[in-house]
């Protein structure tokens, strides 16, 4: 990186000026300008591959640039700058592939990100740092420090990463850059969240949101910048963007609600059928063609049931019943769903192979054009599908997901909150492809944390505690209806 000194004004916390970033012939940044003023809060929001996640690796120490020069807090950066020279500038990340340890505490992870934490003691130290802003944070989290990370979901995981990042030793944390760090998170996490980033901004300190849900940008930050193509291409405050101006700026059409609840869809058979586990559970059942959301709070029941009838399709579980073949897009895309030492082309066809094999041998022409038809279909941002997985942003990597699983012929979709990192423009894609494969015969149970995406479902079962508290048909759903029974002990019956 060449480097000089440049002139920034005093409330300026961080200036990059002409930073760029390839990946061998992938040009993920050209030249931007980069500015981050002392206590300010600044939404990034781009398509998936706009180059988001690259200009903050750059700023966060992770990746270095092929040009540019660096200014923080006043002072020009006068030779290499990584990790723990950003650390010492008092830049931390929240990384949207989650980096903590699975085999590690609480403690023990909060410990590695602060290397000041030493001598006698220094687990109890780290875990009471830890548990004291988590308790800032995340009111009510009820996590204990001495958890291994790996045991926890990983809602509860990106809550002890963002709480990481913001505690402070005796090195302070004065630029936070937050990476979807509401993508796992339910509502009530993600606005505790965003008050305390509203708080933290609120001295000289700043944060910089990646996000894709565009109302959170609205509310948490005071400026936006939107980048598309490794480029940013509109910089204003906050209040001069509405929802429709940034989506139509990150280059997406407007957003159009899908038509909700087919009518008569239940009248099918049964493709699945969960018997009530107590008298404090409601049963649930699934017909053919219908689009069944399953919400309430993070962490209540709504992945293991998911992964219960993922399992009785293949071996008998008691009270479950499998009528379909079933396919799965996870959630945790690091933990259950990309295999990372492969191309993107190798991770989307497991599920299709069978019916691209002739004579014993998989037809290769086949499968590639498909994975190439799924690319097109989803505007999956790569050189190649020969790439490996890895060299794709977030985003795109849980297209390949779903390609793996809507190409299948799978009669019953398991979606485990499929729409992490995923940009506007492709979820609007994704929803219609729903719709349309659920008037075709296929029947999905789609756990989301977004609000919004219920209303994209024929009927909703909430989840409170591992049980199911309430049934919600489409035409009666309201976000309070689903808040109210998210709290609640035992089942209400069906919404009146
Ligand atoms: N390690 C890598 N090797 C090769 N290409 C990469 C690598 N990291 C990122 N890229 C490419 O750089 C471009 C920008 O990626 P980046 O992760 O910055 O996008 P993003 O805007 O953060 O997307 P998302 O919203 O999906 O997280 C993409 O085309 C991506 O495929």
């Amino acid at each position: 990186m060449s480097l000089a000194t440049v002139p920034v004004q005093a409330a300026t916390a961080v200036a990059l000026t002409g930073v760029a970033k390839s990946f061998g012939a992938v040009r993920a940044l050209s030249p931007v300008d980069f500015t981050l003023r002392a206590g300010e809060c600044l939404g990034l929001v781009g398509h998936n591959g706009a180059g988001k996640s690259t200009l903050m690796n750059l700023l966060a120490g992770v990746l270095q640039p092929d040009e540019g020069v660096f200014t923080l807090h006043g002072e020009a950066i006068g030779g290499a700058y990584d990790v723990r020279s950003a650390h010492r500038f008092g830049v931390r990340c929240v990384f949207q592939e989650l980096s903590l340890c699975p085999n590690l505490s609480i403690a023990e992870n909060t410990r590695i990100a602060h290397p000041s934490i030493r001598g006698l003691g220094w687990r109890r130290a780290a875990a009471r740092l830890v548990g004291a802003k988590l308790d800032e944070i995340f009111p009510g989290h009820g996590l204990a420090m001495d958890t291994p990370v790996g045991n926890l979901p990983i809602g509860q995981r990106q809550m002890v990463e963002i709480a990481r990042a913001f505690t402070e030793t005796r090195d302070k944390a004065l630029v936070v850059i937050l990476d979807e760090p509401t993508s796992s998170l339910d509502a009530t996490a993600a606005s505790q969240l965003v008050s305390f980033v509203r708080r933290f901004v609120a001295g000289e300190r700043s944060a910089v949101v990646i996000s894709h849900k565009i109302d959170e940008v609205l509310a948490a930050t005071d400026r936006v910048l939107v980048m598309r193509d490794g480029r940013i291409v509109a910089d204003r405050p906050t209040g001069a963007f509405s929802r429709e101006t940034i989506v139509a700026a990150m280059g997406h059409a407007a957003e159009q609600r899908v038509a909700a609840a087919a009518a008569g869809a239940r009248s099918g058979p049964a493709v699945v059928t969960v018997a009530s586990a107590d008298a404090a559970s409601l049963p649930l059942a699934a017909h053919k063609g219908e689009i069944i959301g399953l919400a309430g709070l993070a962490g209540h029941g709504q992945t293991s049931l998911l992964l219960r009838v993922h399992e009785a399709a293949r071996r008998r579980r008691p009270g479950i019943a499998v009528h379909s073949a079933v396919a799965l897009v996870a959630g945790d895309r690091q933990a259950d769903g990309v295999f990372p030492l492969w191309s993107i082309e190798r991770n989307m066809s497991p599920r299709w192979l069978r019916h691209l094999t002739r004579r014993g041998l998989i037809d290769l022409g086949a499968e590639r054009g498909r994975a190439e038809d799924w690319r097109k279909r989803l505007a999956l941002v790569c050189k190649s599908i020969e790439s490996p997985i890895l060299s794709l942003s977030g985003g795109n990597q849980q297209k390949a997901l779903f390609a793996r699983a809507l190409g299948s012929p799978a009669g019953l979709v398991l979606m485990d909150d499929p729409m992490r990192g995923v940009d506007v423009g492709t979820k609007q894609e994704v929803y219609r492809l729903i719709r349309g494969e659920a008037e075709g015969g296929r029947t999905f149970l789609w756990y989301t944390t977004e609000m919004d995406e219920l209303f994209h479902c024929d009927r909703v079962y909430v989840f409170h505690d591992g049980r199911i508290v309430r049934e919600i048909a489409a035409a009666d759903l309201t976000e309070e209806r689903v808040v109210q029974a998210s709290f609640e002990q035992a089942p209400a019956g069906s919404a009146p």
